[in-house]
């Protein structure tokens, strides 16, 4: 369903120190450092998975989705989704993903929930039949029914985070970027909102692409993880070849295991040990100095 080849992306970021004498002076002149955000970024990934991809602050996980659902125009390298290039072919493309963005909104911030809704169903152009029915099992799944006519800013964080999954799926995509879909939730909202993904990829099929920094999202959710660093790809493989691979809890023997690591991305090893997945990933930023 996915192939991402060799995707590199830089910024081009403008430097200024701090002081007036600085300010005028970049006025004139300004100084500017490249940032390379990817780095020869491959992967591939089948349909109706769900894939976490994980990493530091800065890594490069936005820059992956954002070029991934055409956003963004990478430097170099091609991207193949359901036969598209994403930031080539946006107005047909869009129709088959959707994209939650967690510290982002894509819903009209001073209209009821269920008028952004009904904006996206004419965006979208979803005939009525469908809308309702797809409308009815979001709203029920992810509870919904008290939150439709209040205006978007006036709910909480986790509210609204269930009226954007839905608003993301309203038009039945067959993939779905989710980047940090339960930051500021509470337990028991990240609890229905991880409920609520893996239904839909059970019973619908929907392919996932997840970022996040809550490994329990990971844990529950994904049987296959990506790490990035630094712009570069360090890990794909199952979490459970992960654990496999780095659960041990001696040292020594999680040391040796980490170097190999940065040589091979294979998930070849025995199980060992109990580790959590949040622990493991500690450990591997700061084997990778990430
Ligand atoms: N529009 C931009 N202009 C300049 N630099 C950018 C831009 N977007 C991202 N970057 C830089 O690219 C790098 C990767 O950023 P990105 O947002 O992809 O990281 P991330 O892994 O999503 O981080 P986080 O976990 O903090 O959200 C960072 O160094 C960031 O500063």
């Amino acid at each position: 369903m996915i192939e991402v080849n060799g995707i590199s992306k830089s910024f081009l970021v403008s430097k200024r120190p701090p002081g007036l004498a600085h300010a005028v002076k970049s006025l004139f002149r300004r100084e500017y450092t490249v940032v390379e955000a990817l780095q020869n970024i491959s992967f591939t990934i089948g349909s109706g998975e769900i894939v976490g991809y994980i990493g530091p602050n800065g890594a490069g996980k936005s820059t992956t989705i954002k070029t991934m659902s055409g956003i963004l125009v990478p430097d170099s390298g091609t991207c193949s989704i359901m036969g598209y290039t994403p930031w080539k072919d946006r107005v047909s493309y869009v129709k088959n993903i959707g994209v939650v963005f967690g510290q982002r909104s894509q819903l009209w911030w001073d209209v009821p929930v269920l008028d952004s809704f009904e904006l996206l169903r004419d965006i979208y152009r979803i005939p009525p039949l469908e809308y309702r029915s797809t409308l009815a099992l979001l709203v029920e799944t992810l509870d919904l029914q008290a939150l439709l006519h209040t205006p978007v800013r006036q709910l909480s964080l986790g509210q609204r985070m269930r009226c954007e999954i839905a608003a993301s799926l309203l038009h039945s995509p067959s993939l779905l970027f989710l980047d940090e879909p339960t930051i500021g939730l509470d337990a028991v909202s990240k609890i229905a909102v991880r409920q609520f993904i893996k239904t839909i990829n059970e019973e619908k099929g929907v392919t996932v692409i997840l970022t996040t920094h809550d490994m329990n999202d990971i844990e529950a959710l994904a049987s296959r993880l990506l790490l990035i660093g630094k712009g570069k790809l360090l890990y794909d493989g199952t979490v459970q070849g992960l654990r496999s691979r780095y659960g041990s809890k001696s040292g020594a023997a999680e040391a040796s295991q980490l170097q190999q690591a940065s040589a091979s991305t294979s998930e070849q090893g025995h199980s060992t040990g109990s580790l959590s997945i949040e622990d493991i990933v500690v450990q591997m930023y700061k084997e990778y100095a990430l």
